[in-house]
């Protein structure tokens, strides 16, 4: 790639050179690192803490895994295409904690009128997931509740083309790494639920879990949460 853009684009002009330095290295991986971190970590915090809010579902999701994997190892990235449950309680936590929730701000590339909205070129855009994902006229009137069974016989995926499920975006500047972010913490989330048992702190019910948010470019717990394990596999 790098001796490709080290090419002039029309042979017959050198200024056209582009020059890719330290510089620009350093930025990209830059961009790579922080564009990975803070997502996965507050997608994998927000799916965990549903699933231990809602312990019918970490029984469903044990049942699964028992299924798919035993009881004698972890799991394998080989297992993720065949667990159907998990993917849909990931799509689930996904749609009501969008990790981005005003995604990224766009800009406009020129005049357009959309459902008689005229928007400006050069405007910037802010796309407002969280209210998408919990918008009762889309997800009907449990919208506010976290429910993987709505994702049964459902062809509403998240990779950019249901539009009341985005949250990766969607279109040429969507995430990048969206296949990776979501092996990571579709692993990372089984393996938990399968290698342990978990309780909450000082005897606290999972109905009490708070799940208040913290606005930001990202929207994390407001506290960390705070579990304890118990292995669970054969020795
Ligand atoms: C669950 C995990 C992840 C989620 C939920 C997520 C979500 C997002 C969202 C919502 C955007 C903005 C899209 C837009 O504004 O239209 C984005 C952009 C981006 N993501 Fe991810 N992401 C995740 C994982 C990753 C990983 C693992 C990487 C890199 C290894 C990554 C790298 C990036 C980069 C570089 C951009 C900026 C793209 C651009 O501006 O053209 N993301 N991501």
């Amino acid at each position: 790639m790098l001796s490709h853009l080290d090419q002039p684009m029309n042979p017959n002009d050198e200024s056209q050179l582009y020059i890719i330095d330290r510089t620009n290295i350093k930025a990209i991986i830059l961009d790579m690192i922080t564009g990975a971190l803070d997502t996965s970590t507050v997608a994998i915090e927000w799916a965990f803490s549903e699933i231990l809010k809602h312990p019918q579902v970490k029984t469903h999701l044990q049942k699964e895994l028992e299924g798919v994997v035993g009881m004698a190892r972890m799991v394998e990235e080989a297992d993720l295409p065949k667990l159907t449950y998990l993917d849909m309680v990931l799509k689930e936590s996904l749609r009501l904690h969008q990790v981005a929730p005003l995604l990224i701000p766009h800009e406009s590339l020129e005049d357009i009128t959309i459902n008689e909205y005229h928007i400006t070129k050069k405007s910037r855009i802010l796309i407002n997931t969280w209210a998408i994902g919990r918008d009762s006229n889309v997800w009907s009137d449990n919208a506010n509740e976290f429910f993987p069974e709505r994702f049964v016989n459902s062809n509403i995926d998240i990779r950019g083309h249901n539009f009341q499920l985005i949250p990766f975006g969607s279109g040429c500047r969507g995430c990048p790494r969206m296949k990776m972010g979501l092996t990571n913490v579709r692993l990372v989330l089984a393996q938990l639920v399968h290698c342990f048992e978990w309780e909450l702190p000082d005897g606290m019910l999972p109905s009490d879990l708070s799940m208040s948010e913290k606005f930001g470019l990202t929207a994390p717990r407001a506290k960390h949460l705070l579990a304890m394990p118990v292995y669970r596999l054969q020795d």
